[in-house]
């Protein structure tokens, strides 16, 4: 396991919370406990973006669900800020701290347009109409996204909704915002315009994020990631040394970038591979270019 240090206080800390359910198994009433996660422990740092990866089934919606406050854990103990969740109050506050934009977004909004949703969203919050009003303004220009409010979200892509599902979420200026594959339904185009909006919270906003994610585009945009498998964390990586380890990605069912599949074909055809061990795509280029150099000139 890849040791990562971290100096700041964590801002999310979760201790040896377990979530199980019960099953009806026939007419009898009789039950099955099934553990779905068993003594997760992680913390999130402020301003990180932390991926979640593991394989289908292994826990990760489940757990952001319980970090989002939207189901409770049997056993354990998860703090904001050092405050214990149970003792924030009132409950909609935690929600307000910590959100959640769910992987199928259609079924977050109650609204028939974005402005009509974040009046309704907002007020929950306790929010006057001024300040929803200031709200929508804030999130819209600074994404870009004013040509968007007022259509009905029948007639937007998916990628515009789910831009328009992280504003909404970014609205509240919550501490943490979950992400639950944000991109898995969407295609190229649109998994490009989510990925550009993620790079911009990343690049200007230093907003604290948590992104379950199977794709590699996203991936890159995480500073480190924790790998989940059959309920429990198993591993911890810096992102750079899981994305340059073919190995540990094929094992967690991780696509495995073009270049460094190509590295670890030259490694293995012994081949001197230099620095391509750093697989991003200008040092791969300048280095497959120095080593043909080198061979026109042997
Ligand atoms: N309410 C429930 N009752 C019974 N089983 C459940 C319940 N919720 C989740 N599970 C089971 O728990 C396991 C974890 O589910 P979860 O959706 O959290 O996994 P996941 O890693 O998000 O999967 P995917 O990548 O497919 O979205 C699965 O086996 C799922 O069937």
């Amino acid at each position: 396991m890849a040791v990562i240090k971290q100096s700041a206080n964590a801002l999310l800390k979760v201790t040896h919370v377990q979530y199980a359910v019960e099953q009806l198994l026939n007419l009898n009433m009789e039950t099955r406990k099934t553990e779905i996660l068993h003594d997760i422990n992680l913390s999130v740092y402020p301003n990180e973006i932390l991926g979640l990866v593991g394989p289908n089934g292994s826990g990760k919606s489940t757990l952001s669900k319980i970090l989002a406050h939207i189901i409770e854990p049997n056993q354990g103990k998860i703090t904001l800020n050092g405050a214990d969740y149970q003792s924030i109050q009132p409950e909609w506050h935690l929600h307000q701290l910590v959100t959640m934009v769910f992987q199928d977004v259609e079924a977050q909004f109650i609204g028939q347009n974005f402005t009509e949703d974040m009046l309704l969203y907002l007020t929950n919050f306790g929010y006057n109409e001024t300040q929803i009003e200031n709200a929508i303004t804030e999130v819209t220009s600074l994404f870009g996204l004013q040509d968007l409010v007022e259509q009905p979200f029948t007639a937007l892509s998916g990628g515009q909704k789910q831009l328009l599902a992280i504003a909404e979420a970014l609205a509240i200026h919550p501490q943490l915002l979950i992400l639950d594959e944000p991109t898995a339904q969407l295609d190229g185009p649109n998994t490009d315009m989510v990925i550009q909006l993620l790079q911009q919270l990343q690049r200007e906003h230093r907003v604290t994020i948590l992104l379950v994610t199977h794709k590699l585009a996203e991936l890159a945009l995480t500073d480190r990631v924790l790998v989940l498998n059959q309920g429990t964390i198993k591993q911890s990586y810096a992102t750079k040394s899981l994305l340059t380890d073919q190995a540990v990605l094929e094992a967690n069912q991780l696509p495995v970038p073009d270049t460094l599949a190509i590295i670890t074909a030259l490694k293995q055809a012994g081949l001197p591979v230099g620095q391509l061990a750093d697989n991003s795509l200008p040092a791969f280029t300048r280095e497959v270019a120095r080593l043909l150099r080198r061979q026109q000139h042997a």
